[in-house]
């Protein structure tokens, strides 16, 4: 099958001549949860513009469901839902008004079952007649959500849909998230919370200074570029790391009394049992031990820092 979103070479050069989109790929299949990370300013929000249609590219290609952005934009717009940034609703307007206004913006006929449908999903059918300034934020960002499915999208972009969310509610969108998959929504969210990365996205997409590093599924990204550190705990102080075990790649921590030994985990031999028998032999008393695994936080501080001494 076809990808639902197809983005080839796509570059977005704003009038200041500002380039914050370099030449973007970037394939999903229907079905797809996708987070976009990237440092501000990174050009995540642009992207997802773009490939809605609401930014010109300057150049390249954005096929949604087959069709392109710019010379078939009604089939394509009709495919995508957007829940943008900010929260843009109108204060005195009704909820469930606001969401039937929406759908009949895309031309679409009333159907009050659907809106029913929606509305229920979001948690927010017992709030369907109160206005939007009666709503907390948690509501709000929701009520945006039913906005974007309103006329039944394909391909749902979600800009930051939990920037500022309370822990809780932050938990909540991403079931709600994990729910709108189950109905065959294909998601493409960009987050500040790699926490949210991890726990909701099947593939990682990472962008910097307008370009995309990397995309790859979530768990491969994690073998791939995750490492194990081991935590070595001596009893008494060491000035520096004995000559015995100068061939590890071993770190003395700051407070002198711990070894940080670092080891592939998909290494067929880690090391670890000779390290901590030559530990022995060099007369080190140990401690404790603990094992670390690197998470997609540290994977991901680690690529966009590498980018940016490439950079610099
Ligand atoms: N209309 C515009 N005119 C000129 N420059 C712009 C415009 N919109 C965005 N930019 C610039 O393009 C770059 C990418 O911005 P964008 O909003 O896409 O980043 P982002 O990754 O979404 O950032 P954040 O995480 O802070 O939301 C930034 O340097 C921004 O200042």
């Amino acid at each position: 099958m076809p990808p639902i979103l197809d983005i080839a070479d796509l570059r977005k050069s704003y009038a200041d001549g500002f380039e914050a989109l370099k030449g973007v790929d970037l394939q999903i299949d229907a079905g797809e949860i996708v987070a976009l990370l990237g440092p501000n300013g990174a050009g995540k929000t642009t992207l997802i513009s773009t490939a809605c249609g609401i930014t010109m590219a300057t150049s390249g290609t954005v096929h949604v469901g087959g069709h392109n952005t710019v010379s078939e934009y009604r089939a394509a717009r009709a495919m995508i839902g957007l829940v943008p940034q900010e929260i843009n609703l109108e204060p005195f307007e009704r909820v469930i008004n606001t969401v039937r206004f929406s759908r009949g913006l895309f031309g679409k006929a009333r159907d009050d079952a659907l809106i029913e449908k929606v509305l229920r999903q979001l948690s927010l059918w017992d709030k369907r007649n109160n206005q939007i300034r009666e709503l907390s934020g948690g509501m709000k960002r929701r009520v945006l959500i039913a906005k974007a499915l309103s006329h039944e999208p394909r391909l749902l972009f979600l800009d930051e849909p939990t920037a500022g969310v309370d822990v809780e509610l932050r938990k909540d969108m991403w079931e709600v998230v994990r729910g709108l998959k189950a109905t065959g929504v294909t998601i493409v969210l960009t987050t500040h919370y790699i926490e949210e990365a991890e726990a909701i996205a099947d593939r990682i997409g990472v962008i910097a200074r307008g370009e995309m590093l990397l995309v790859e599924d979530k768990d491969a990204l994690m073998t791939r570029m995750g490492r194990k550190q081991l935590d070595v705990q001596l009893s008494e102080e060491l000035d520096e790391i004995p000559e015995a075990l100068a061939s590890y790649d071993l770190v003395l921590c700051e407070d002198r009394k711990t070894l940080t030994y670092s080891y592939d985990t998909r290494a067929d031999r880690t090391g670890i049992t000779k390290l901590l028998r030559d530990v022995a032999a060099a007369g080190l008393v140990l401690r404790d031990v603990a094992t670390r695994q690197s998470s997609l936080e540290d994977i991901f501080v680690d690529l966009v820092s590498r980018e940016e001494e490439v950079a610099s």
